[in-house]
């Protein structure tokens, strides 16, 4: 015999209980069948108990409920059966009339006239099923679930109630309907189990018939690695101990009322959590078998839930205080959530309902009022609008380091963890956080643990030229690749160009986002910048692919707020040395990434290495360098039939320079980079420590267009010419070249021999050649292609990757 249990939504509407009905008909053995009421009912009963007691008018909600139940009667019954129904609903109905009514004349709702009002519901549903069903016979539970009174709500009288159920056993039929949720007292007035306590009702007539299975029936395919409504990749867990979805389920996991699975413990009685509107499919097998292999099986959470705490030194070494806080919260009826005490004593922290808070704190001033007037306690502190969420597996018990990761993801996410408990049992650990984190807490961690199948990106980029629209390009290329294979999931989460933008929580389509954003509405980067943090997404980037300082300002606001940056713009990096050191000192304090390794090299490993070199002890001594692509594309390509101005606007035509390649011919860019290199390297250098001479003279350099600028570069193109022939008669070939040596920073032409690195650097390369302690006499040489929209996106992607893969 095995017992099956049917949810509300399951009872939702004529269409739902027809597949009830068919699944009930579809078992070969004989089966109790407990119903919740049809959802959303008991939700209206309460509101109309509640609406009643105030005076209020209470007939339109009734109405409702009376309506709903008789659109689902018509739809199920022909006439005939409807009017067998209708008789017997009728003292049903009868009665929750007479209640409301009594209870709107005196203003008065006993715990008596509430439960038999909110009972209505499971009354009713379980006639509409065992009229549907074929010699199916009803039940009344409340001749055989006994309830005593318990603080503010009922305890099952265990013994009695399993005796009572066990004597059932000879009168049932194939077909058993019991309605869920209700029960009595020894006086034989109504009682209930509380909300959501069909569940408990199914476990308990399980028990007491040693049934073979409890089958819980609801609207989801089991129960889920997180609650579905918030984790949209939350997935069915195939299987859990008893121990764990008891830890679920009383954090908050729904599928299950946690009284539920004491009973079908006690007598070894295999649960299942199956969907009702998909029940092929396999659901989740709840029993003793414990396996460790994963170490986190699932997360649930409670909201609206404060946290309150009783602190002072005084508390230290004094026996007794926890027990006096515990007995004057019990004795207010008031439900602690989870506990937690500082090991030195002097705090203790509970976890209780936000509408519990004020009568605890006043019943915690009042126990404590002496040690309060002493100052040996400080009073009672409380943060409202808090949340508890909870990690389970049986595997954690024997995995190390679960905790370290847990809060370090976290806490790289910006949210803050107010407290924290972890069972001896190390099958949960559980911790509060603030109500505005709890959505993207879940997220972190569902992805942290693998449960989800993926983890997500919140990619939002600003700038979309050349570089911006080429990593659009590669992140829509690869984004298939990368789901497979990493795991990883990048959403467009937000684009901005300068004057607009577009924002999708969910991923703008990659196709379509740059059409899209030239049809929407002005936006500043403030509001971008600040919707960015308003989403409050996990493992959110920013990108910039602009060459805007007014965006590089930003970065450091989005450091501060948990949001990690990569950039392809050189200004940050290479602006004030106090600046530079802050941004890098946010992104380490906050736990993000800030990455810029295009800023030289575009998608060279120069930086990287840097890092890689000094983060193992190692120091840089001398570091030389051609920087820029476009420069030496250009050195390489004056002869004595080219000369320099023709090949700059060669270079120009070509893409390889700037649009106006004063910006190159100035030298400011390959500065910058000596900069960011510099100081990659541990060198605190400033933009005036560097000895630069720009590539073309400075007086060359004036505010005209640049077509006017070309022309009156001509004049330069003979001295340009000289520098190169009189290097070409030594056998040398001249190089604009950035140095460190000795501290001293320069950036200007260099002459080189054969023997030199630089010497056959064809067309744009760059080279860059360190030597530290470990390499000197063979210093490291990095070299390639350092120029170009295809290279920084590339190095862009990579750096957005690295993000997530610490
Ligand atoms: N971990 C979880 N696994 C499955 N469902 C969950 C979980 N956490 C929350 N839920 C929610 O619980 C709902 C099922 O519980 P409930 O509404 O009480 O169903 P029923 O009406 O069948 O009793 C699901 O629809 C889902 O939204
Ligand atoms: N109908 C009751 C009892 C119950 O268990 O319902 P459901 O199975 O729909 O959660 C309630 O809403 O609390």
């Amino acid at each position: 015999m095995k017992v099956l249990k049917f949810g509300g939504t399951s009872m939702g509407s004529a269409s739902a209980i027809r597949q009830v009905q068919a699944i009930v008909k579809s078992q070969s053995e004989p089966v109790v069948v407990v119903v919740s009421a049809v959802g959303g009912i008991t939700d209206r009963l309460v509101l109309a108990a509640n609406t009643a007691v105030r005076g209020e008018d209470y007939q339109n909600i009734i109405e409702e409920v009376v309506k709903k139940h008789a659109t689902i009667a018509q739809e199920l019954f022909e006439d005939n059966g409807q009017a067998d129904l209708h008789s017997s609903c009728q003292d049903v109905w009868q009665e929750l009339r007479q209640v409301l009514k009594g209870v709107y004349l005196t203003r008065e709702l006993s715990t008596k006239s509430y439960d038999t009002i909110v009972g209505v519901g499971e009354r009713l549903s379980s006639v509409f099923l065992s009229q549907l069903i074929d010699g199916a016979k009803l039940f009344d539970s409340r001749r055989f679930i006994m309830t005593e009174a318990n603080g503010k709500g009922h305890h099952v009288k265990y013994n009695e109630t399993m005796q009572a159920i066990g004597e059932l056993k000879f009168s049932l039929s194939k077909v058993n309907v019991f309605p869920g949720f209700i029960a009595a007292n020894a006086d034989g007035e109504n009682t209930t189990l509380g909300r959501g306590g069909s569940d408990y009702s199914a476990a308990l007539l399980a028990a007491g018939l040693e049934a073979k299975a409890l089958e819980i029936w609801t609207d989801v395919d089991g129960f889920m690695s997180a609650d579905p409504r918030v984790i949209k990749r939350a997935y069915c867990i195939e299987h859990l101990s008893y121990a764990e979805a008891m830890e679920l389920s009383h954090f908050g996991a729904k599928v299950i009322y946690p009284p539920t699975i004491i009973p079908a413990l006690q007598k070894q009685i295999p649960i299942k959590v199956k969907n009702t509107f998909n029940a092929s499919a396999r659901g989740t097998l709840i029993d003793d078998q414990k396996d460790e292999q994963q170490r986190v099986k699932g997360l649930s959470s409670i909201k609206d839930v404060a946290l309150l705490t009783l602190q002072g030194n005084g508390m230290i070494g004094i026996t007794g205080i926890s027990m006096r806080m515990f007995s004057a919260l019990a004795s207010h009826n008031i439900n602690i959530i989870l506990i937690s005490q500082a090991s030195s004593e002097s705090s203790i922290s509970v976890v209780l309902a936000n509408e519990d808070v004020e009568v605890a704190r006043l019943a915690l001033i009042k126990e404590f009022d002496k040690e309060i007037a002493r100052r040996e306690i400080n009073g009672v502190s409380i943060d409202k609008d808090m949340a508890v969420v909870a990690i389970v597996g049986e595997g954690m018990k024997h995995a190390p380091g679960v905790s370290g990761k847990l809060f370090s993801d976290i806490g790289r996410n910006g949210i803050n963890i107010y407290a924290i408990a972890q069972g001896a049992s190390e099958l949960n650990i559980s911790f509060v956080i603030h109500a505005r984190d709890l959505r993207k807490c879940l997220n972190v961690v569902h992805e942290s643990f693998f449960l989800s199948a993926y983890q997500a990106i919140h990619l939002y980029l600003v700038g979309v030229g050349t570089v911006g629209k080429n990593l659009l390009q590669k992140i829509t290329r690869q984004s298939e690749r990368l789901l497979k294979t990493e795991h990883l999931s990048i959403r467009l989460a937000g684009l901005a160009n300068s004057k607009q933008m577009i924002f999708n929580d969910r991923g703008l389509e990659l196709e379509s986002a740059l059409e899209v954003l030239q049809e929407a509405s002005p936006g500043t980067i403030d509001q971008f910048v600040e919707q960015i943090i308003a989403n409050n997404h996990s493992n959110s980037v920013f990108v910039d692919c602009t060459a805007s300082a007014l965006v590089a300002e930003k970065y450091q606001r989005l450091l501060e707020n948990n949001v990690s940056v990569v950039t392809a713009n050189k200004i940050a990096g290479s602006s004030s040395y106090a600046r530079y050191e802050q941004l890098k000192k946010t992104a380490r304090q906050k736990g993000v990434k800030y990455l810029f390794e295009t800023n030289v090299g575009a998608g060279l490993p120069i930086i990287n290495t840097i890092n890689g070199m000094v983060q193992s002890g190692d120091r840089i001594l001398q570091l030389e360098a051609v920087l820029s692509g476009t420069l030496n594309y250009i050195v390489n390509n004056v002869s004595a039939d080219r000369p320099l101005s023709e090949v700059v606007l060669e270079a120009k035509e070509l893409g390889y320079s700037e649009p106006d390649p004063r910006i190159d011919l100035k030298g400011t860019d390959v500065l910058r980079k000596l900069l960011i290199l510099a100081r990659e390297s541990e060198y605190a250098l400033e933009e005036q420590h560097v000895e630069i001479k720009p590539f073309v003279p400075a007086e060359y350099f004036t505010d005209e267009a640049v077509e006017g600028f070309l022309e009156r570069l001509k004049a330069y193109d003979a001295t340009f010419e000289a520098m190169r022939a009189e290097a070409d008669a030594k056998g040398k070939v001249i190089r604009y070249a950035a140095s460190l040596k000795e501290g001293r920073a320069r950036v200007g032409f260099i002459e080189v021999d054969a023997h030199h690195p630089f010497y056959n650097l064809a067309d744009s390369n760059n080279k860059v050649i360190l030597r530290s302690d470990y390499y000197y006499e063979h210093p490291m040489e990095i070299k390639g292609y350092g120029a170009g929209a295809d290279v920084t996106a590339a190095g862009v992607f990579a750096d957005i990757i690295k993000v997530v893969n610490l």
